[in-house]
């Protein structure tokens, strides 16, 4: 088939609006994103299986600037300080000045800290996403949350810092393995879970088609999910409200990725069992109906993604990790919580025994 045409997706922020393009064979449209560069150095962050597979393609678009790459090795583990303190090293190396552009070319890992780093070089400088996975593509690429773990718990350090442009190469789906794929599915699940229930039906009518990667499927649901988050995150850029309501599942799902030192789930696997316990909590605490949790449960499972924690886990030290989570205020548990499907509500001052109840029977 033919492949899907480009979407452009605004995310209006004033003076650090920029668009989010969808399509594919952009890896090599370089003039299109080559405007976005604006100085004569840059960075290129990427990892050790991304690399081989597209740092190519981006080198091609560099002619005539002073480029270096920085190569992460692979995984969650990796997102971490002393990976900034090394790209940061780099920058020094290439002699980066304050117009250089980083380039994160991979997933959210590589886009969280490549976002984190540009934020710290000289105080900020620009960075584009050319997200190479489903889950960067429809989530971490987008919004302007860079930062890295400590081992305390998920994304304890970062900065808001927009890029100056999302350029996503639906192309590059085509070697992500399948397991990857599933999970960015769960942060598309989770937007429509949010605020959109027409979109989640239309989820469970084409869930299916994109369990099998249906090229138009993927391509309206990525673009669907990308145009829901820009509307947040442009009417509350930093979280100063509603978009914590993006965080559906993670305050469960962060402390599953961490108990598991992210040799468990992948992340998008822990949204989609973190959805699952607060739909759960949401029962609870006579918010949600179980035909609505049921109804999640069945969306997930139909495309593939785990909705039960995995074993070996404790529920004490899962309480102990979502008190460091970051949306809680003086001493007090503030979760994301729902009324139903597209009803997600911000709830301050979950009481800690209703949570371990929920802990307690799904472990
Ligand atoms: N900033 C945000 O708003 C935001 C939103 C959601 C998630 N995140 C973060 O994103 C991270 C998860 O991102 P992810 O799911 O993309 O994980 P990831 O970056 O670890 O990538 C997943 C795997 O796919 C490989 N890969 C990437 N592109 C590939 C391709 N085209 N072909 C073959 N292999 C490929 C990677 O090497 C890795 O092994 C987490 O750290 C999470 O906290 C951030
Ligand atoms: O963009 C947001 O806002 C989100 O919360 C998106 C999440 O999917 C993402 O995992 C984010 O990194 C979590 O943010 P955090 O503030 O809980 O670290
Ligand atoms: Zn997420």
């Amino acid at each position: 088939m033919n492949a899907p045409a480009t979407h452009t997706i605004d995310v209006p922020l004033g003076a650090r609006s920029y668009a989010v393009h969808i399509g594919s064979g952009l890896l090599d449209d370089h003039a299109r994103w080559r405007q976005a560069i604006r100085g004569r150095h840059v960075l290129v962050i990427s990892n050790t299986t991304v690399a081989p597979l597209y740092l190519d393609r981006v080198a091609k678009g560099l002619d005539g600037l002073q480029w270096d790459s920085f190569l992460l090795d692979d995984g969650e583990a990796h997102k971490t300080f002393a990976n900034v303190e090394r790209a940061l090293a780099a920058l020094a190396k290439l002699g980066a000045t304050r117009d250089a552009c980083i380039i994160a070319l991979g997933g959210g890992v590589v886009g969280d800290l490549a976002g984190f780093t540009a934020a710290c070089w000289m105080r900020g400088i620009d960075f584009i996403q050319l997200p190479t996975t489903l889950l960067a593509m429809v989530d971490s690429s987008v919004g302007g949350k860079t930062g890295v773990n400590l081992p305390a718990g998920k994304n304890l350090v970062g900065a808001f810092h927009q890029p100056r442009g999302v350029f996503a190469d639906i192309g590059t789906l085509a070697t992500l393995p399948e397991r990857e794929f599933r999970a960015g599915l769960a942060e598309v699940v989770k937007g429509a879970a949010i605020g959109d229930a027409e979109f989640f039906a239309w989820l469970e009518t084409r869930a299916d088609a994109l369990a099998k990667r249906d090229p138009a499927a993927v391509a309206e649901a990525i673009a669907r999910k990308v145009a829901y988050k820009a509307g947040v995150v442009a009417r509350d850029e930093t979280e100063q409200g509603e978009r914590a309501l993006l965080n559906l599942g993670h305050t469960f799902g962060h402390a599953l990725e961490t108990a598991g030192r992210y040799a468990t789930l992948l992340h998008g696997e822990a949204v989609a069992v973190g959805m699952v316990l607060a739909a759960q909590l949401s029962q609870q605490l006579g918010m949600g109906t179980l035909d609505d949790t049921l109804r999640l449960q069945r969306l997930l499972d139909t495309l593939g993604l785990p909705t039960d924690v995995p074993p070996g886990m404790d529920p004490q030290q899962l309480l102990a990790l979502m008190r460091l989570d970051k949306k809680n205020t003086a001493g007090t548990l503030r979760l994301i919580l729902w009324r139903g499907i597209g009803r997600a509500q911000i709830v301050s001052g979950v009481a800690e025994d209703a949570v371990l109840g929920v802990l307690d029977a799904a472990i």
